[in-house]
């Protein structure tokens, strides 16, 4: 008798997973390599940005209280006593009328208050060797300036832990002097494809045979959610290899993921692989297309992912359910997909029992953003994963999907996150 399984809801599935969920340890990494990792400690600024009073200009220092007066019929004349390029100081103590040349960047000098641009003076040579330059217009004290901590008071909070380290962090790394940067250690996630049909990339078609697509997809999911990935490779489905590979992962992993091999086929032996582990199952069946079969469970903490065969049943399995972990993981909090509204760009009619993530593309038009459906809606499909940039819920019931229809999306390239995941909001009997 083949065994009937009972779905659950896909708000309890996330909180069983969420349920074992961990946060990583530290390590220090280079600046040169911190690139997409996770902050481990919040950064504050340790100094102002900028540290020093500066000049926006290239042009001249002044004080504001000698310009009181310049205009078109009366042009004032300064005499330039010094000049300074950026990374200079100059020393020189302004006294009345004078003026030191200074160069976008260059600390505004002591007792100067603003900075006129080249542009707006008229440069003069004198015969005996000394420069000056003549003004037409009055200055502010202020004017002209870049105020030493306009940028970024000491003390301030800019970056909280776990935030994912983009280009802007990593300037502002450099900027506060991190050469090493506190990370959070990614998890160490083992992949296992599971099927006797599955070739490599490098491998001719045979009859009867594809290649392996899920292992390469998992992997990039896994980067693209700040995890670290170890590759065991594709097994067959023989019982005692699987189970062998799987101790392997286990013992070497904090994660193991396996696609394939979790329905209720003849050769679908992930469900016996966790019984012999002494693994706890968690849930086999959830309420949502694709990726019903979606598995879990646990040993010691551990836990087990048990990915559909089926590429886009798989893909969305791990969207839901072990990018948060890898987040969380990671300190984030906001370890969920983003989500978003919109409308549907077609129509969808047919009812669902089940939740259904639509693999979508996102769009704009007249100031609504629109769900796309791209490709065909199986969950054997694997084309349609390339276009999609984004998933529309059509939450479970008896009604189907109107273009146009309000839906929830999530966002796939998002590197935000929600702090809550999708979870249904009316629950009828399962
Ligand atoms: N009698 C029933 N049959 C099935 C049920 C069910 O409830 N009762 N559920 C169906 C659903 S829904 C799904 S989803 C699949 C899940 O199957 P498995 O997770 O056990 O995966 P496999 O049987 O091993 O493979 C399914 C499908 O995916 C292809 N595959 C597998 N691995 C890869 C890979 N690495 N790269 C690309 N494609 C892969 C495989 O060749 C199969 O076509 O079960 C349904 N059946
Ligand atoms: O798990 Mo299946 O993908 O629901 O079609
Ligand atoms: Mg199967």
């Amino acid at each position: 008798m083949v065994e009937n399984r009972k779905p659950i809801w896909i708000k309890e599935a996330t909180e069983m997973v969420m349920h074992f969920k961990k946060r990583g340890s530290f390590e220090k990494v280079s600046l040169d390599d911190c690139d997409g990792r996770f902050l481990a400690q919040p950064l504050k600024a340790d100094h102002d940005v900028p540290p020093f009073n500066r000049s926006p200009y290239d042009g001249f220092a002044l004080r504001a209280s000698d310009t009181i007066g310049a205009s078109r019929e009366n042009p004032l004349t300064f005499e330039v006593v010094d000049e300074i390029g950026a990374g200079s100081v100059s020393h020189y103590e302004l006294g009345s009328m004078e003026s030191i040349r200074i160069m976008t960047g260059a600390q505004i000098p002591q007792n100067a208050d603003c900075v006129i641009m080249l542009e707006l003076v008229q440069e003069k040579k004198h015969s005996n060797g000394r420069q000056y330059i003549v003004l037409k217009r009055p200055l502010q004290k202020g004017d002209n300036i870049s105020f030493q901590g306009e940028d970024a008071k000491l003390g301030t909070s800019l970056i909280k832990q776990g935030e994912k380290i983009n280009p802007g962090v990593k300037a502002l790394l450099a900027t506060f002097g991190y050469p090493e940067v506190p990370c959070v250690k990614p998890p160490l996630v083992g992949i296992i494809t599971t099927g006797s049909e599955l070739l490599r990339p490098e491998e001719d078609l045979v009859p009867g045979k594809i290649r392996n697509s899920n292992g390469y997809m998992i992997e990039a999911q896994i980067v693209r959610a700040g995890g670290l990935y170890k590759r065991y490779g594709s097994v067959a489905d023989q019982f005692k290899d699987l189970l062998s590979i799987v101790k392997k992962a286990m013992t070497e992993c904090d994660i193991v993921i396996t696609t394939g091999g979790v329905s209720v086929g003849d050769y679908d032996y992930m469900p016996k692989v966790y019984q012999s582990l002494g693994a706890e199952l968690l849930f086999n069946k959830i309420a949502m297309r694709p990726g019903s079969v979606t598995s879990c469970a646990q040993k010691d903490g551990k836990l087990f992912f048990g990915l559909s065969g089926n590429p886009s049943a798989c893909y969305i399995g791990f969207e839901l359910y072990v990018r948060p972990y890898i987040r969380y993981w990671l300190y984030s909090s906001k370890p969920y997909l983003k989500k978003i509204t919109g409308k549907l760009k077609s129509d969808f009619p047919k009812a669902n029992p089940f939740s259904r993530f639509v693999r979508c593309k996102l769009s704009i038009e007249n100031g609504h953003v629109y769900a796309n459906p791209v490709g065909l809606d199986k969950s054997g499909v694997v084309t349609s994963l390339a276009w999609a940039d984004c998933l529309a819920v059509l939450p479970g019931g008896t009604k189907g999907f109107a273009v146009e229809d309000s839906v929830e999306i999530l966002m796939l390239e998002d590197q935000e996150g929600s702090e809550d995941p999708w979870i249904e909001s009316r629950f009828s009997k399962l």
